[in-house]
């Protein structure tokens, strides 16, 4: 059964694309990148500036929020976005992602993850079923399939065994979606690591059973970037143009770059924030690691020009002090400042795509990223 579809494409430029998603709580403009808020907060920052940085969409954590507070507790008090504060557009992962790199005892079957809590030590069992219905309670415009991402290297038996499985968990997330009220979303995740026929077979199962959008799954897992971007190349060109695509996890400016330029609409990182709260700066030419101590007496701005006020009004000097004083100021300015540099640079991807002008944004945004002078 084919799902509605709430993307409008606006315009392509070679296998790049920018479109409009619509939610229930507001719209997405794409390409998108999604801050991720991890235990319902983005970490270091107010929602407002969020906001004012240009996001449109944020990450929830299911893994998380459904350990610590629980997912009835924030039905209960209304769903994310009330019990948050940040009311605009919000996606879910699935959790079992999360599980594999956070819980402890883990152990997957075919029925479902089940791992014990890194808070309490409870064991707790997340099916695809399990996952479905937290992301409801969470109230999340775009939920995700439950799925499993093999880490990389990895032997192509076991490769294989997790994209079927997850196309298994896909057909029984879907089946437990289809109670959601109209207008939410729930994605498909494509496997198959980095093998051309497994990703093939496994995006074909998706589109044959029909989802509101597709992510691309199991890349950003320690692969190259070449065998991620060659990955990207056989896996886009097999999902439907009229629907969005998501490549989970990703990821630096320059992967967002390439990934965009073949095809991929949404992105999601931890690193801006992260990277924010270890005092490296994301600038329109390149990374700025403030604990340098070349920056002490220095007292340029990060980027004059910047259309982020922080960006522009802070001495390198004072953020280098803040980063080394462990002053809590400057994990949080290092946040907004990183979290608008990455807003402003997909505002430029989807102004150039929308001009057909992607190709000249392009070298000129790489070449601006390695003038090196920072
Ligand atoms: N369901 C699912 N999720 C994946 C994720 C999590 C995406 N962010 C979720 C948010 C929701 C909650 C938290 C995150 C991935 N993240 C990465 N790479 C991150 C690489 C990275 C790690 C640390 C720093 C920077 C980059 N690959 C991913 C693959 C998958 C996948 O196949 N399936």
């Amino acid at each position: 059964m084919t799902l509605p579809n709430h993307f409008e494409l606006l315009a392509t430029d070679g296998a790049a694309r920018t479109g409009r998603l619509t939610t229930p709580h507001g719209m997405v403009r794409t390409p998108a990148f999604m801050p991720v808020g991890t235990a319902g907060a983005m970490k270091g920052m107010h929602w407002r500036e969020v906001r004012e940085a240009g996001a449109d969409i944020v990450l929830g954590n299911t893994y998380h929020l459904m350990l610590r507070p629980g997912a009835e507790r924030i039905a209960a008090l209304g769903g994310l976005q009330r019990f948050t504060g940040w009311n605009g557009p919000m996606l879910t992962d699935s959790g079992g992602f999360q599980v594999m790199s956070l819980a402890d005892l883990r152990k997957v079957s075919e029925h479902a993850v089940t791992f014990r809590s890194h808070i309490d030590g409870a064991k707790v069992e997340l099916s695809p079923e399990r996952s479905i219905e937290v992301q409801r309670f969470l109230g999340s415009d775009i939920a995700m399939q439950m799925d499993e991402c093999v880490r990389l290297p990895a032997e192509r038996d076991d490769i294989e065994r997790a994209m079927r499985l997850s196309l298994r968990w896909a057909e029984r997330s879907k089946r437990a979606f289809e109670s959601a009220p109209d207008g939410y979303m729930l994605f498909g995740i494509v496997q198959g690591g980095d093998i051309p026929q497994l990703r093939h077979a496994s995006a074909q199962g998706l589109v044959e059973m029909g989802f509101h959008g597709y992510a691309i799954g199991g890349l950003a897992v320690g692969e190259p970037q070449a065998v991620m971007l060659a990955m990207i190349d056989e896996t886009a060109p097999a999902l439907p143009t009229d629907r969005p695509r998501y490549l989970m996890g990703v990821g630096t400016p320059d992967d967002i770059l390439e990934a965009v330029k073949r095809g991929v609409d949404m992105f999601d990182c931890v690193m801006p924030t992260r990277n924010g709260r270890h005092g490296v700066a994301f600038t329109r030419f390149g990374q700025v690691n403030l604990r340098n101590a070349r920056h002490a007496d220095d007292p340029r701005p990060l980027d004059e020009a910047s259309t982020w006020p922080s960006a522009r009004n802070y001495a390198r000097a004072y953020l280098h002090h803040l980063v080394k004083a462990g002053e809590t100021l400057g994990a949080m300015l290092l946040s907004e400042i990183n979290i608008a540099y990455y807003q402003f640079l997909m505002q430029g991807i989807r102004d150039a795509i929308a001009h057909g002008t992607f190709e000249e944004f392009y070298q000129r945004t790489r070449a601006d990223w390695s003038r090196g002078d920072i």
